[in-house]
């Protein structure tokens, strides 16, 4: 699953959780991005506090893990990328990408969009808020999977700690204290 978690939240982990069980996955590697290529004009948060967190959040869970290809590849990162790095450390593993409605309504404009399909399978799974289409995907290698619903994106957990009002529960425990500690998102939308 990749993302740029900023910060990781327990709807992306419920959503790994429900891709997980339904395709009865033996590992689900979340994958910080590094730049991410739609979000240049954003104030995005260093890429090592982000994966830090991602360590954090997923780290009682035994079948996830986190990896650093996008982070350590230097400048903006691509999905063709991350997938071909993933291939590269996992050569027999068959690949499914997990992505939220918003994501997967733009996977057309995204680079070298017609290889993706060939190097993973892609798992499209509901948001709240978003309407779930993949009109004009291969049906072949996109699913689509409910998940339950939790309406909770980054950009609210990052509004509600530059607020002063609590993050508890909408992030793993540890995660908020990481975001107390290292004062995150104090002056950024
Ligand atoms: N609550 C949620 N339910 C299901 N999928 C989600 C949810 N939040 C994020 N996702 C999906 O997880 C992936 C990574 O999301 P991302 O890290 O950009 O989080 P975000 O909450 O959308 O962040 P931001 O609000 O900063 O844009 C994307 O494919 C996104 O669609
Ligand atoms: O490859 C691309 O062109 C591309 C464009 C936009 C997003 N992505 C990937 O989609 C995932 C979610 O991105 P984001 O910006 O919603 O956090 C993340 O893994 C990004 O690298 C990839």
């Amino acid at each position: 699953m990749g993302g740029t978690f900023d910060p990781v939240h327990h709807g992306h982990l419920v959503a790994a959780s429900e891709v997980a069980a339904r395709f009865d996955l033996d590992e689900v590697v979340f994958v910080p991005t590094g730049q991410p290529t739609f979000k240049l004009d954003q104030d995005v948060t260093a890429a090592e506090h982000r994966y830090l967190m991602t360590v954090i959040a997923t780290a009682s869970n035994p079948r996830f893990t986190v990896s650093r290809v996008d982070v350590d590849r230097a400048g903006v990162t691509y999905t063709v990328d991350t997938l071909r790095d993933l291939k590269t450390a996992r050569p027999d593993a068959e690949l499914f990408f997990i992505t939220g409605a918003d994501a997967i309504a733009q996977i057309l404009t995204w680079k070298d969009a017609d290889e993706l399909f060939s190097m993973a399978q892609f798992v499209a799974v509901t948001r709240p808020g978003h309407a779930l289409s993949v009109d004009g995907l291969p049906g072949d290698r996109v699913h689509v999977l409910e998940v339950p619903a939790l309406a909770i994106s980054s950009t609210d957990v990052r509004a509600r700690a530059r607020a002063g009002q609590p993050v508890w529960y909408l992030v793993p425990d540890g995660v908020v204290q990481y975001i107390a500690k290292h004062r995150l998102y104090r002056g950024q939308s």
